[in-house]
């Protein structure tokens, strides 16, 4: 419970519409139980009329209001009185409706602001978390964090403080009324209730877990049939369709019986309520209606206390849903506690204003790195000199460690000791925005949004560019024909529900989303490997005039000979083996020189 103290924030900004609304609950209730003691009094009225009528004198106890009221309709003919009770009890209902209508407007409302609010706030820490976050932490469960958990909390300040409030006030105000009438009617009536509460929070408990099952049942089944669709052609390249059926069927068969056994739980519970339920009226009216016989004045006692047993059964089932709510919005509150509470371990110093461009010589100053959650060492004693406007080429095999020299020049990881700096600057002093904002980076995997080719590629830019400048990327991207070409063109969508892009296109269009930020420093990793040669020659001399004199790491697997590069780095187990220029290295008579011939060999066979 203690969890959910971090909530209380939210009730306090939003305080005005909270009281309003616990004001207005308690009004609904104040008009709603007006209208059985004022039926209890028109009862006895018709009491009074009948053949052999007892006389029944007005109790003192009755409340202010409806004192005043008897007081004015008794002196009406019998027929006015009987019917100006019945609109009066019409008005009640009327009054008590509009109440419950303000009370929804204010405290369902107010809970989703503040649903929208930690959705924000969640979004915003994830944001703020950094890459090694998201590598330790399954998507589904963090989607989970923003969707589910939030809404849990939702009906926490929503729905269970309203019904919390309801209950309670409705019940303080009945039992008032009940035990200044009849004490002893009141306790033998009343003595059910605490039982049907606590039966219902335990069976409540029951469907909650068996719907808790039936819940990551489905979503095993979705991950499940969504992998199918996405893997179709591996599937079915590898005959495995009859294999995927049964793997299917079988996830199926466990979430239909456990589907099963929920309804069969819902099927018991909900007649079994209405059977306590109406055991409590039962009650009401056996004991009133014996006691009645004997006292025809306490007929109007006993149907005002039919009603306060009718209106209360119902919120007193609501306390088990409550206790329920409460518990999962804490369980859900914890982990969002547990989130929110976790800080990014690359800190970043605030943006002063006074930053200029980011330029100067790159060095990696004798860097070691080892992921920490594979506990793989992918960069050693890394040393390594990039002069400003120089364009380095980093070679090596798969698994060596050259995204990781990418990765940690933008920081997405600290290294483990070692510096790295720019211009002399130790990027650890540097504000991220601006050194992710000075530095374009291709990453190897290539990801696009789902929308349109243009905002894909004008993603980085803090300002609208012109289509102008977006076709002027995609040419340099080799790009620009093959989307004139999409059906809209620039505006087609991509992306899940766009148009198919091939691995090559997807690739460039990524390249044109770099190239388009235009700053100092690129870093392009393995970014061509999806492209056909010539495309890719193409590219790489677009590059030539396009780079300039600005500095460019490319990282690949493959030697480009088009583009002279200043300093091509060979790098072995996260150690740079070898080092110089094409014509040095050709002479070491090393990987490289081996990796050359072997791909000039290949060249001209083809
Ligand atoms: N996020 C990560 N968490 C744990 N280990 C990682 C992570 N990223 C890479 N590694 C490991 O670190 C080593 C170096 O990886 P890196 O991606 O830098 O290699 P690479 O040379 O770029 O490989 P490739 O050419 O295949 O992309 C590899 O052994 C890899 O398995």
């Amino acid at each position: 419970m203690k969890q959910l103290a971090a909530v209380n924030k939210y009730f306090w900004k939003y305080r005005y519409r909270f009281i309003t609304g616990i004001v207005f609950v308690v009004l609904s209730n104040y008009f709603a139980v007006l209208a059985p003691e004022i039926t209890g009094y028109v009862v006895n009225k018709v009491q009074e009329h009948l053949p052999g009528g007892k006389p029944v004198s007005v109790k003192e106890s009755y409340n202010g209001i409806v004192m005043f009221f008897i007081g004015w309709v008794q002196q009406m003919s019998f027929a006015t009185l009987v019917l100006v009770c019945s609109l009066t009890i019409l008005v009640l209902a009327l009054l008590r409706g509009l109440f419950m209508f303000i009370m929804r407007q204010t405290l369902i409302v107010m809970s989703r602001h503040v649903e929208y609010d930690m959705k924000n706030e969640v979004y915003a820490h994830y944001q703020q978390l950094d890459a090694g976050f998201f590598k330790t932490h399954r998507t589904g469960d963090m989607m989970n964090r923003i969707a589910e958990d939030v809404s849990r909390v939702r009906m926490y300040l929503g729905p269970a403080v309203m019904y919390f409030v309801n209950l309670v006030s409705l019940i303080g105000m009945c039992m008032v009324n009940m035990f200044s009438k009849d004490l002893q009617l009141s306790l033998i009536v009343l003595s059910p209730l605490p039982v049907l509460a606590v039966t219902i929070y335990f069976v409540n408990i029951t469907i909650h877990r068996k719907s808790e099952r039936v819940q990551s049942l489905l979503s095993d089944l979705t991950t499940n049939a969504q992998e199918s669709y996405s893997g179709i052609r591996v599937i079915k390249s590898f005959i495995q369709e009859t294999a995927m059926l049964r793997f299917f069927k079988n996830n199926s068969e466990d979430y239909r019986k456990n589907a099963v056994a929920l309804a069969k739980t819902e099927a018991i519970f909900f007649p079994s309520m209405t059977l306590l339920v109406g055991l409590s009226t039962l009650l009401t009216i056996f004991i009133g209606g014996k006691m009645a016989i004997d006292d025809p004045s306490k007929v109007g006692i006993i149907v005002e206390f039919v009603i306060y047993i009718n209106m209360l059964t119902w919120p007193v089932t609501a306390i088990g849903s409550v206790a329920s709510i409460i518990q999962r919005a804490a369980a859900s509150q914890k982990r969002l506690n547990e989130f929110l509470q976790t800080e990014a371990t690359i800190k970043s110093p605030a943006v002063t204003g006074n930053e200029s461009d980011l330029s100067g010589d790159i060095v990696f100053n004798d860097v070691s790195f080892t992921y920490t959650n594979t506990g793989i060492k992918a960069l050693q004693h890394f040393t390594l000199t990039i002069r400003e406007g120089e364009k380095v080429l980093i070679l090596g095999k798969t698994g060596s460690g050259k995204s990781t020299v990418a990765q940690l020049l933008l920081r997405f990881y600290d290294p483990e000791s070692g510096t790295i700096t720019i211009g002399g600057k130790d990027i650890r002093d540097l504000p991220l925005f601006y050194l992710r904002n000075n530095i374009s980076y291709v990453p190897q995997d290539v990801f696009l949004f789902s929308d349109t080719v243009s905002r894909n590629i004008a993603f980085g830019l803090v300002n609208e560019p012109t289509q102008d400048t977006i076709h002027t990327a995609a040419k340099n991207a080799a790009i620009h024909n093959e989307i004139e070409g999409l059906q809209n063109g620039y505006s087609a969508l991509v992306g899940e529900r766009g148009v198919t892009l091939s691995g090559g296109q997807k690739q460039r269009i990524s390249i044109a989303r770099g190239l388009i930020k235009n700053p100092d420093i690129l870093v392009f990793d393995d970014c061509l490997s999806a492209v056909d040669a010539k495309t890719e020659n193409q590219i790489i001399n677009n590059l030539y005039t396009l780079l300039g004199n600005k500095t460019a790491i490319l990282i690949t697997h493959r030697i480009f000979t088009v583009l002279n590069f200043d300093q091509v780095i060979v790098i072995e187990d996260g150690s740079i083996v070898e080092k110089g220029t094409h014509e040095e290295l050709l002479a070491l008579n090393g990987y490289y020189a081996e990796l050359y011939q072997l791909q000039t060999s290949q060249e001209t066979a083809v």
